[in-house]
């Protein structure tokens, strides 16, 4: 049990905690989705309430350094836990840099396997240095290793990023990489990249939104059916010509071969590591791997193959069950100790970011705990530019009539919009959709208020307030060839808003701008307003009572 405040009971109502992802707070307007909004509730929450700025990047968040952009799983797991640390990027560098990944059970039953077989090792994941699902630098580091401990055949699936690196920047990894490839191989050592295609197109769907990608993503890895092209460089400059306009997210799926033939289809007796580190978008080919009743689509073949995720990416079930690195033990969340305190819990979102609410909430944990109620609103399946708005006004109903149900102590949810807009780099898109989080905003607070309750409205990151790579010097939009802006798809390094909606307390409660302030700190503050001391372990509470 959590102790109960001496100095404060407590708000009457309950305590609300709204993410609004991907929403930060930029140093210039310039090309910020946020800033050309038109988004009166807001507006007026920043010009009323106490608010302040919390750190969402970099170490702050667990990150190896500050150089390190947000993203909703460190984002989440923070908030969700009230304690930094070390995160997967952080913990697979440094076990790469010490050697003890070489040294894990998990790898060495990689090597072990692969040389027993055909002597193939396959390596899936995103192929990018955007450390937010994996690292280039962790599959290179691998592949010297391979090499090195006997391995005499390697074959990469590429995914192509575009997401949290710049939209257009396939070839600036593919490039070097193939020559790097080319240059390791000899006469005992073949490694090339053998399929690929954009991360939004194949493989990376999460949390059920899609598994048609997944099965696309199969049949181009394992089987190797689909369009063929001598390397990957020409598969790039092949789709993009085709295709106009489509950035590397996007891009279809492509198989490495020459007369018919992949140069490496998934077999009996290969080994395959998953190497991104983050899990959400890492756990449904890892069932596709692992599950031998296997039900969501037609896998046509299931090749008998040593598996390995980077990390495990499911605690509570165990997926997978051997990983290179021992994921971050996230102890003593908000979550576990709320359960354990009595506090009954509500948490939505739409399909999107539903895992962020609770599975990263909760520390990458996928089970419940005791009280706590969850409402997944399905996602459309469209690109999400078509539909900005989102489920925004579902979530606000669900908010709505879980706070009038009187039920829970406190609720969360997650308006994906600024992030999942933000992310497909069309700006009147991502300005609609913060207007539709707005209007959501807008119709949940009145809500609040007739309940006696109180609001905390923050972010995990940002991204739709940096809208165009702008120039490092002049702080201006960078142009494309044809004068266009160029569109900027990734999260930001901005901090984020904390904002309390208060009517209740009649101006006693607010809120301290600490120097080191982060989203680490908002557990605290809300065991605060609901009336208890914070957990030993979690970072300050963030709560002024006057
Ligand atoms: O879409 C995703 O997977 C990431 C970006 O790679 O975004 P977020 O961290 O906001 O989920
Ligand atoms: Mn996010
Ligand atoms: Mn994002």
């Amino acid at each position: 049990m959590l102790q109960k405040l001496s100095s404060f009971p407590g708000v009457p109502g309950p305590v609300v905690i709204i993410v609004m992802d991907g929403y930060g707070l930029p140093k210039t307007d310039v090309g910020s989705a946020i800033a050309a909004a038109r988004k009166p509730t807001l507006d007026k929450l920043f010009a009323t309430c106490p608010n302040i700025r919390l750190k969402a990047h970099g170490t702050a968040v667990g990150m190896p350094s500050d150089d390190d952009m947000g993203n909703s799983e460190v984002g989440h797991n923070a908030i969700g836990a009230g304690q930094v640390y070390a995160q997967g990027a952080a913990l697979v560098a440094g076990a790469i840099a010490d050697g003890s990944i070489w040294q894990g059970q998990a790898w060495q039953e990689i090597v072990a396997g692969a040389k027993a077989g055909r002597g193939v090792l396959h390596f899936i994941g995103l192929f990018s240095d955007g450390n937010v699902h994996s690292h280039i630098d962790h599959l290179k580091a691998m592949v010297v290793q391979a090499k090195a401990e006997g391995v005499k055949t390697v074959r990469i699936h590429a995914l192509l990023d575009g997401r949290d690196v710049p939209e257009t920047s396939a070839l600036e990894y593919v490039e070097p990489f193939e020559a790097f490839l080319a240059e390791i191989s000899d006469p005992s050592f073949d490694a090339r990249i053998a399929s690929g295609g954009g991360r939004q197109v194949i493989t990376m769907d999460r949390y059920e939104a899609n598994w048609a990608l997944v099965e696309a993503g199969w049949k181009t890895h394992v089987l190797g059916q689909g369009e063929q092209f001598a390397s990957t460089a020409e598969a790039v400059k092949a789709l993009r010509q085709r295709h106009p306009g489509t950035i590397d997210q996007d891009l279809p799926p492509f198989v490495i071969g020459a007369n018919g033939q992949p140069v490496g289809t998934i077999e009996d007796g290969d080994a395959v590591v998953f190497y991104n580190f983050r899990g959400d978008r890492a756990i449904e080919i890892t069932r596709a791997f692992e599950e031998a009743d296997f039900d969501k689509f037609d896998r046509i073949r299931m090749p008998k193959v040593i598996y390995a995720g980077m990390l495990q990416y499911d605690g509570d079930l165990q997926l997978p069950k051997r990983f290179l690195v021992a994921p971050p033990a996230i102890k003593d969340t908000m979550g576990e100790w709320f359960a354990k305190s009595g506090v009954t819990q509500f948490a939505c979102s739409e399909t999107q970011k539903f895992g962020h609410v609770t599975y990263f909430w909760n520390g990458n944990r996928s089970g419940k705990f005791e009280g706590e109620t969850y409402q997944e609103v399905p996602s459309d399946v469209v690109p999400f530019e078509q539909r900005p708005w989102m489920k925004s006004a579902e979530i606000a109903d669900a908010m709505i009539a879980a706070l009038k149900s009187g039920q829970y102590k406190t609720l969360r949810c997650n308006f994906a919009n600024g992030d999942m807009v933000g992310h497909t780099g069309n700006f009147r898109a991502a300005t609609l959709s913060v207007e539709a989080v707005d209007l959501a905003l807008e119709r949940i607070l009145p809500v609040i208020d007739a309940m006696g309750g109180v609001a905390l409205i923050t972010a995990d990151h940002g991204n739709a307030d940096e809208m165009f790579e702008l120039d490092k010097k002049t702080k201006q939009p960078q142009l494309n060839a044809d004068g266009s802006f160029k569109a900027k798809t990734a999260h930001t390094l901005n901090p984020v808003p904390l904002i309390l909606y208060d009517n209740v307390s009649g101006g006693k409660l607010g809120l301290k701008q600490t120097e080191s302030a982060g989203l680490s700190n908002i557990a605290a503050t809300v065991a605060n307003l609901l009336g208890y001391e914070k957990h030993a372990k979690w970072d300050e509470s963030l709560l002024q009572i006057r």
